[in-house]
């Protein structure tokens, strides 16, 4: 037998494997001889047979076994197989001719009955390239078999499920009555084989060689791998390289006839026109350009250097690349004309009609009809205008260079679908503009604004031809995507069915996500001790003073401070900065999005100066027993103020503060549940984050404040709107899209030593054993004090003899209990792969581990579990 087949690789200590050692038998390979045999019953009534790849000599011990006595066996393989009674072996290679002599000298002109081959070229090392291999001797045992059978004999052979399979058991078909694949009990299920056992030879007297011949059997799927017609495998694989190309795949279906290089390259022009483009790309390493047309297309504006690159190692790309590839395969296909644009049609068409003589009322019909596409046109055209200027505000609002103009009104506001449009993709931009959202549109300082301007663009024939072909190019693309996107659910779905794992995985990130922190929500318990109690109520009283003096503070003049802070209506003057005041004041139609967003200090009015009280509170501590005192001075003290980077920032608009009574989170003295629930709440939610544990640090040690905390909560990720984004995408930025809270050494020891206090405490099942262990011995102990009070009272014995027996009875009682001996876990890999026997170094009891196993004892149980509650 095979180096490579030594029995510690695949941890193959089961079931069988101890049955075969304990029956003497040289493999465990030999039940599924005896299963199968059990099924079908060929060797007892079997005169002759021939056992192709026979080392060691498994599957020959059960032939000599079963077969009636005095028959003739025959054994063949590589390697020489140890002598057993009864049986012939050459140590030959069965796809030769000297093994056909071999075999054909001793059978003289007897004819098998039965031919059986169990061969595994390499078994383990290379799986993938043995697929193949192992089809190729499935048809050379089959071959052997042909000469040697006896019409109506039995050939059994086994065979890989790869793409192979289904021709080789059409071959069979045509030779054999009767074909039946079966995988014995004794095969484990990991196994890619399978035991197809053929009955009944039919025994033509003219075989077509061509059925045992690799090239001509294997040939069908080869082509249909080669055109990627083959959705089962090849192009699975493809397109899950393109969805996932930072997975690494094996070939668990074998590589494909004729198809043995690894590195694959495909000239640009394939690519190009291919029907397939998804498949190509999953499949080739490189797309070169040699030829003359495709040095042309280098040479083209589209072909960025970035396009070049990607062309030439395609295995390194992400999705992205992937994307651009497809987009650039699009562009290149309109400008040598594979696809034609379809303004070009319309422009065939209108030839048409113009030479075409039409009547008038046909003429009048077609003149409105272009017409009105004119002004279809003109709408979309102004529409996306619109809303490119509205993302550029919004960008700018996010950067702070301006006030939103209209947030604040609705929760479907345009702007705020706007927001979410930014990161979507073409696939929808249609839709979304109908509704009044943006698409990705190009951000161009100069845009105008005007309708001047909109007509200079309309007459414009060649900007028409470059937005259309964009379009379409566009629209393209999002089909593209679309079909990207379908596939890749299906492919996650297919991933969720089949892998535990990646359930294991959902549902640890799910987890992830109910931990993770991602700032104080609003409706959090707001009650930070920092602003708690006495501070709190102090600044809300603040407010409520400042409230009662709103009316008065209009009519009041006012320092300049306070007027950035409190401007009034009537103040304002009439630019894009007044629209915001007027518009902000209508609280009832803010929505949530724009209550965070002026809850920030920047529009914190009152607020604003209550943290400017808290920084300077900290700064000066005799100050911060009385704020309200404070707040006056500030208000005092107009070149302090203006020194406050809040404040100068309050220069660029005026803000009416707005904030409701009700806002306010008062400090309940009397309410004596407030701690329990606090407690309740932090248990709930509480530290269990390195995160969590430093901002809680932070709060303690005064280093942060809640509004700071607040503050940073509202950042470029709390408002990421998610709707209308592919999949994939949603994927990726669960992984990578989230705040960075910096932790501190502090807070990680602390929840280390937490978790140290819980490690140390006693587990109960341990404390039970420990505990009828104890009982054990006490009754041990009092079970011999008793036998000792017998032998003391007994007088047949000298009273040496007496205490010799006590002593022993006493030891027995105080022995510890059998300890069992502990069996040392040697793991089967480095030097103790394929290890036959005791590894070196290892003294007692051991075990033989190897990963394989690991795998294989999980999957039982989680079967059985399975099982369990299906009933
Ligand atoms: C799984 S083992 C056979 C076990 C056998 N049925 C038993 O019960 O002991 C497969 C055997 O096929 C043999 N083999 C592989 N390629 C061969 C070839 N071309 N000619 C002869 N034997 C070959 C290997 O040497 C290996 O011993």
């Amino acid at each position: 037998m095979g180096k490579a087949q030594k029995k510690t690789g695949k941890g193959r200590l089961d079931k069988y494997y101890k049955l075969a050692k304990e029956q003497g038998y040289r493999a465990r390979s030999a039940f599924k001889l005896i299963q199968l045999n059990k099924k079908y019953a060929f060797l007892e009534s079997a005169r002759c047979c021939v056992d192709l790849c026979a080392a060691p000599g498994g599957w020959l011990q059960v032939a000599s076994k079963y077969m009636p006595t005095n028959s003739v066996i025959i054994g063949v393989d590589l390697v020489p197989i140890k002598p057993i009674p009864r049986v012939v072996t050459f140590a030959t290679d069965i796809t030769t001719a000297q093994c056909r002599n071999l075999i054909r000298s001793e059978l003289k002109d007897w004819k098998a009955d039965v031919v059986l081959h169990d061969g595994a070229p390499n078994v383990g090392t290379a799986w993938v390239q043995d697929a193949y291999s192992q089809s190729e001797l499935v048809l050379m045992s089959l071959k052997l078999a042909v000469e040697f059978l006896i019409k109506g004999g039995t050939f059994v052979t086994k065979v890989f499920r790869s793409v192979d399979y289904n021709n080789l058991i059409w071959v069979f078909n045509q030779l054999f009555g009767k074909v039946e694949a079966t995988k014995p009990p004794s095969s484990r299920n990991v196994s890619a084989e399978i035991f197809v056992v053929c009955r009944d030879f039919l025994a033509p007297k003219h075989i077509d060689p061509k059925f045992l011949d690799p090239k001509h059997v294997f040939k069908d799927l080869s082509t249909t791998a080669a055109s990627g017609t083959d959705k089962g495998t090849s192009a699975n694989n493809a397109q899950a390289n393109v969805f996932h190309p930072e997975k690494k795949r094996r070939k668990r279906d074998g590589y494909d006839d004729g198809d043995y290089i690894l590195f694959k390259k495909t000239s640009a022009s394939d690519f190009i026109r291919s029907v397939d483009p998804i498949a190509v790309l999953g499949l080739v390493n490189k797309i070169s350009f040699e030829s003359q047309e495709e040095k042309e297309w280098l040479q083209l504006d589209i072909t960025s250097p970035d396009v070049q690159a990607s062309c030439d190692d395609l295995k390194v790309l992400g999705k992205g690349d992937f994307k651009n590839l497809l987009k650039w395969r699009s562009a290149l296909r309109e400008e040598i004309g594979l696809e034609v644009k379809e303004k070009d049609i319309e422009d065939l068409v209108e030839t048409v009609e113009v030479t075409d003589e039409v009547d008038e009322e046909q003429q009048i019909r077609n003149e409105l009809e272009r017409l009105n596409a004119e002004a279809a046109a003109r709408t979309k055209r102004e529409r996306r205008r619109a809303n490119e200027i509205k993302t550029k505000t919004i960008q700018r609002m996010q950067l702070q260079m301006t006030a939103p103009l209209d947030i604040g009104l609705e929760q479907n506001d345009a702007s705020l679908v706007g927001q979410e449009d930014i990161f979507d993709l073409t696939g929808t931009e249609r839709e979304l503009r109908n509704k009044g959202g943006i698409g990705i549109i190009r951000v161009d300082e100069d845009t105008p604004e005007d309708e001047e301007e909109d007509d200079v663009i309309e007459e414009n024939d060649d900007d028409d031809e470059v937005l259309d072909s964009e379009e379409e190019r566009d629209r393209k693309t999002a089909q593209l995507e679309a079909e990207l996107d379908g596939l890749y659910d299906a492919y996650q779905e297919k991933l969720k069915e089949r892998d535990a794992q990646f359930k294991a995985k959902e549902a640890r990130r799910k987890n992830g996500l109910l931990e993770e922190w991602g700032g104080i929500r609003e409706d959090d318990d707001g009650d930070s001790d920092e602003e708690g109690g006495w501070d709190q109520m102090e600044a809300a009283k603040g407010e409520v003073d400042g409230d009662s003096s709103d009316e008065s503070d209009n009519e009041e003049p006012e320092t300049p401070g306070r007027k950035r802070r409190r401007p009034h209506e009537t103040d304002m003057k009439p630019d894009k900065k007044v629209k915001l005041v007027t518009k902000l004041e209508e609280p009832t139609t803010g929505s949530r999005a724009s209550q965070v967003w002026f809850s920030q200090e920047l529009f914190g009015g009152l607020e604003g100066l209550d943290d400017v009280e808290e920084e300077e509170e900290e700064e000066e501590e005799e100050e911060r027993e009385d704020v309200s005192m404070a707040s006056v001075q500030h208000h005092g003290d107009e070149e302090e103020w203006q020194d406050d980077p809040a404040a100068i920032s309050d220069d660029d608009f005026e803000v009416v503060p707005q904030r409701d009574d009700h806002d306010v989170e008062m400090w309940d003295a009397e309410d004596e549940n407030q701690d329990e629930v606090k407690k309740k709440h932090i248990e709930k939610y509480g530290l269990t984050t390195a995160e969590a544990v430093s901002i809680a640090q932070q709060l303690v040690n005064r280093q942060t404040t809640r509004t700071h905390l607040l503050n940073d909560g509202f950042n470029r990720y709390s408002l990421n709107a998610k709707d209308g984004l592919p999949p994939w995408f949603l994927d990726d930025e669960e992984k990578h899209y989230k705040p960075n809270i910096p932790v501190t050494k502090e807070a990680i020891a602390a929840l280390r030593a937490r978790q140290r206090t819980l490690d140390a405490r006693p587990i109960k099942k341990i404390a039970e054993a420990k505990g009828r262990k104890k009982l054990r011995a006490t009754q041990r102990l009092e079970k011999a004090m008793k036998k000792a009070e017998g032998v003391n009272e007994t007088s047949d014995m000298t009273e040496r003899e007496k205490a010799q027996q006590i002593v022993k009875l006493m030891r027995r009682g105080t022995a510890k209990a059998n300890q069992k001996k502990e069996a040392k876990v040697v793991v089967a890999k480095g030097p103790h792969k394929g290890l036959k026997g005791r590894p070196k170094g290892v003294k007692g009891r051991y075990v033989m581990v190897d990963a394989r196993m690991r795998k294989e004892t999980r999957a039982k149980k989680r079967k059985e579990k399975a099982n369990k509650k299906r009933k």
